[in-house]
């Protein structure tokens, strides 16, 4: 007789895996080498930003008591007295009607609080004048108007994108402390499946799913194994799922998850121990993901049909391995948006459809089912539609989960 699994909603799911995260600690990086990665330390101001008062434009340094009453009628003059650029610091100290010629980013000199730009002024030989007054502080960029010195500005858990790159290096951080990186393995199983170079034979087809994870781990930034190609025999198949269980922190296997008479991984999880987290999520595709964990390392068990494993990956996998690093962002980002088009079967379970997502509107990426490879390659975000009796209708609005972006969400919100 079949197996009866009982489907768990995909949020208890997720949840479930979440729960489960091994944390892996943290290691010093280079700054440069720090992109992309998810911050094990807190970033604090250790000075003001910036720290000291500059000047934002290129023009003269003044004081604005001078220019009080300054008309187009009453032009008021200023001597020049100093001339200084970025990184230079005058020594000159401005006394009534004095101006110092200074470029953007030129620390204030004493005295001065106003830039006059060179736009609003006239210039002669050694002096310039100015039609209007100009108030305290008016064109002054302030010591620590963007941060202030001990200021947390970002938290620990957070992805190191690009700007935060920027930070870090204003701070001096030439070394980073970031979460250790979980080093994944990837096995495929099935008897079908041939590798990439291999001419096609009647009845097999080509492991898409193998290099396709790859590639998702990749847009993560995370290193991988592959184990490859595993046919469907019980002994065998352990072996090799054994073998790189010990080897890896986090083992993802595609195929043979299912009730069929070569699907052998719940087989193979028992043999192992391993605690079943679940074996059957109310969702599709992907309905027969299944979740274990042995000796605290995850073993996830993607479906083979390509729709289902892309799926899989991006729910549960990869919120686990950013848990793992204590990202506090680990869900896919989400919005929400119209349907582009009229989606009328109706299914008990959450529906996941690759689909294109412009800004606005949502649609479908084409042949939707569980075995669809060209959806994948077309789509660039997943719609979620709630099981239940009815279909959904153009123009309704939906919830979109996101691919491909750098950041996640701190909440699954669906
Ligand atoms: N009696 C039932 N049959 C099936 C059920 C069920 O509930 N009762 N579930 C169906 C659903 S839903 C799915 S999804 C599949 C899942 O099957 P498995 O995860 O066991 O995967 P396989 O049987 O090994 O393969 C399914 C499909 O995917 C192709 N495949 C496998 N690996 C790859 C790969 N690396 N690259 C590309 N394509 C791959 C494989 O050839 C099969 O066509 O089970 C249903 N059956
Ligand atoms: O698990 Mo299957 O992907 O629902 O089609
Ligand atoms: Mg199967």
């Amino acid at each position: 007789m079949v197996e009866k699994r009982t489907p768990l909603p995909v949020i208890n799911a997720v949840e479930r895996v979440l729960e489960c995260a091994l944390s892996l600690g943290t290691e010093k990086i280079e700054l440069e080498e720090s992109f992309g990665r998810i911050l094990a330390e807190p970033i604090i101001a250790s000075s003001d930003v910036p720290s000291f008062d500059r000047s934002p434009y290129d023009g003269f340094a003044i004081r604005s008591v001078d220019s009080v009453g300054a008309t187009g009628d009453n032009r008021i003059a200023f001597k020049v007295i100093d001339h200084i650029g970025a990184g230079e610091v005058s020594t000159k100290k401005l006394a009534a009607f004095t101006a110092i010629r200074i470029m953007t980013g030129a620390q204030l000199p004493e005295g001065a609080d106003a830039v006059v730009m060179f736009e609003q002024s006239v210039e002669t030989e050694e002096s310039m004048t100015i039609r209007k007054p100009f108030k305290a502080l008016e064109n002054v960029s302030l010591q620590g108007e963007d941060l202030r010195k001990n200021e947390v500005v970002i938290n620990s858990g957070s992805y190191i994108n690009p700007g935060t790159i920027a930070l870090l290096a204003t701070f001096g951080y030439s070394q980073v402390l970031v979460a250790k990186q979980p080093f994944v393995g990837i096995l495929s199983t099935g008897t079908e499946l041939l590798a990439v170079n291999e001419e096609l034979e009647p009845g097999k087809i080509r492991n898409s799913n193998g290099p396709m994870i790859v590639a998702q781990l990749k847009r993560m930034g995370i290193r991988c194994k592959m184990y490859g190609i595993s046919i469907d025999q019980l002994d065998e198949s352990y072996e090799v799922v054994k073998k790189a269980a010990t080897e890896t922190d986090c083992l993802i296997t595609t195929g043979g998850v299912s009730v069929g008479d070569f699907d052998f991984l719940p087989a193979i999880y028992e043999r192992l121990g391993a605690e079943v987290l679940f074996n059957k999520v109310a969702m599709r595709p992907g309905s027969v993901t299944t979740v274990a964990v042995a000796n605290g390392r995850y073993l996830f068990g993607l479906s083979g049909n390509p729709s289902a494993c892309f799926t899989g990956f991006e729910l549960f996998v990869r919120p686990a391995l950013l848990k793992m690093m204590s990202a506090s962002k680990p869900y896919l980002p989400h919005t929400t948006a119209r349907l582009g088009e009229n989606f009328t079967k109706a299914n008990p379970f959450t529906r996941f459809v690759r689909a294109l997502y412009d800004g606005k509107i949502v649609s479908p990426a084409g042949f939707n089912k569980s075995n669809a490879v060209s959806s994948i390659a077309r789509g660039n975000a997943l719609i979620v539609l709630p099981g239940g009796t009815r279909g959904y209708q153009s123009g309704d609005l939906v919830d979109v989960l996101l691919l491909g972006m750098e950041e996640g969400s701190d909440k699954w919100k669906l």
